[in-house]
């Protein structure tokens, strides 16, 4: 969580909103601080989107309040927010300079300023050389790195961005994130929403998981990195003897030809690992964790707000097909992740990660 000491850039308080008899925001909470970047997951239909366009103000609330940059009135700040949507429409037959300037003389941009602006943002970007080829001829990674440029045309405080890498092949995706990563430098807030945890790893501070109209948990990003529960060493030259050497530091070391896992990972077992692998001159080749700590707290905070009838959000992270079922159960008789730790050590300890430590 933000501590209430520091600028709020977002500040969302008991946000509801439904689409007809269809909650989506069921009281949601947010706060994120300047310069930070916030990366939001959330199944398919969880209501990301929608928090974006409530941000944006092209939807109103039912009920509650956002605050962005200091003010509720947020057609006041609307050139301080960038927006890169999921999917942009282009006109085909502009070039990618046309595009901008377009752009940019309905934000008032004129003249000199106007031209410095785009070329800045196209060189930022990667476009320059490409700057008056007609749209109809690019690539999407292409489309989505202009996408990037115009939200950036107004140097904004805030960058709101929905699901960026959506639809790129790899190296797409790679362009996009790195591009993001240049982007984080200038000391923009970042509000990202995705549904890929390497986004979160390698985009975000701050994580939250959004279920049941509400973002159920926030964590620090640096604090889920450090949590790593099993790991695999692989080496080179592994013996019978070294193997039963292993077997008596604990429980949890497992030999597997030529290599060790150890379950229930922890810094004192692993250097004890090491330390007689190194010692009986094995070599180690690599040193890999075997799960990703972000994909399971998302994964397990998903679970733990299912509905108490069986109903609930499907992981749509897995699985494009399946629309969600939203909830409109109160809240209260949702089984919180915090009592579904209970049950789970190492969700336990992701949800205990920070939980008294403020940004
Ligand atoms: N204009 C609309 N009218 C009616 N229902 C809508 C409208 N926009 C969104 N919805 C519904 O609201 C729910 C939330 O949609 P939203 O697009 O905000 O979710 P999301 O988390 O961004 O999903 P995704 O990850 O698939 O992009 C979905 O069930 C969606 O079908």
């Amino acid at each position: 969580m933000l501590g209430a000491s520091v600028t709020a850039v977002i500040d969302i308080a008991n946000l509801y909103k439904a689409y007809g008899d269809v909650s989506v925001l069921q009281g949601l909470n947010l706060r994120v601080g300047a310069g930070e970047s916030f990366g939001l997951l959330g199944p398919n239909g969880a209501g990301k989107s929608t928090l974006i366009h409530l941000m944006l103000g092209f939807l109103r609330p039912d009920r509650g309040q956002i605050a962005l940059l200091g003010t509720t009135r947020l057609e006041q700040i609307r050139l301080r927010v960038g927006y890169l949507p999921e999917r942009q429409r282009y006109h085909m037959a502009y070039s990618a300079r046309e595009y901008l300037r377009f752009l940019g003389s309905f934000s008032g941009l004129t003249g000199a300023a106007m031209h410095e602006r785009v070329d800045r943002e196209l060189a930022l970007v990667g476009l320059t050389e490409v700057a008056d080829r007609r749209l109809a001829t690019f690539s999407k990674g292409m489309l989505q790195r202009l996408g990037i440029a115009q939200a950036l045309l107004m140097d904004p405080d805030l960058l709101l961005i929905d699901e960026p890498t959506s639809g790129l092949d790899p190296t797409g995706q790679r362009e996009v994130i790195d591009l993001l990563n240049e982007v984080r430098q200038r000391n923009h807030t970042l509000f990202l929403c995705t549904h890929y945890m390497h986004e979160i790893d390698q985009l975000c501070d701050r994580v939250g998981i959004m279920a049941n109209g509400r973002i159920a948990v926030e964590r620090k990003v640096a604090d889920l990195q450090g949590i790593v529960n099993s790991v695999r060493i692989k080496v080179q030259g592994m013996t019978a003897q070294v193997q039963e050497a292993l077997h008596t530091l604990g429980p949890g070391i497992h030999c597997e030809g030529q290599s060790v896992r150890i379950s229930q990972n922890s810094p004192r077992l692993q250097a004890a690992v090491l330390r007689t692998l190194l010692d009986a001159n094995v070599v180690i080749l690599m040193l890999e964790p075997l799960e990703n700590p972000i994909e399971r707290l998302y994964l397990e905070t998903i679970q733990a707000t299912k509905l108490p009838s069986g109903l609930h959000t499907s992981l749509g992270m897995f699985n494009n097909s399946q629309r969600p079922i939203l909830t409109r159960t109160p809240p209260e008789k949702v089984a919180s992740p915090e009592r579904q730790g209970e049950r789970d050590p190492l969700l336990h300890e992701l949800l205990q990660t920070g939980k008294t430590e403020d940004k």
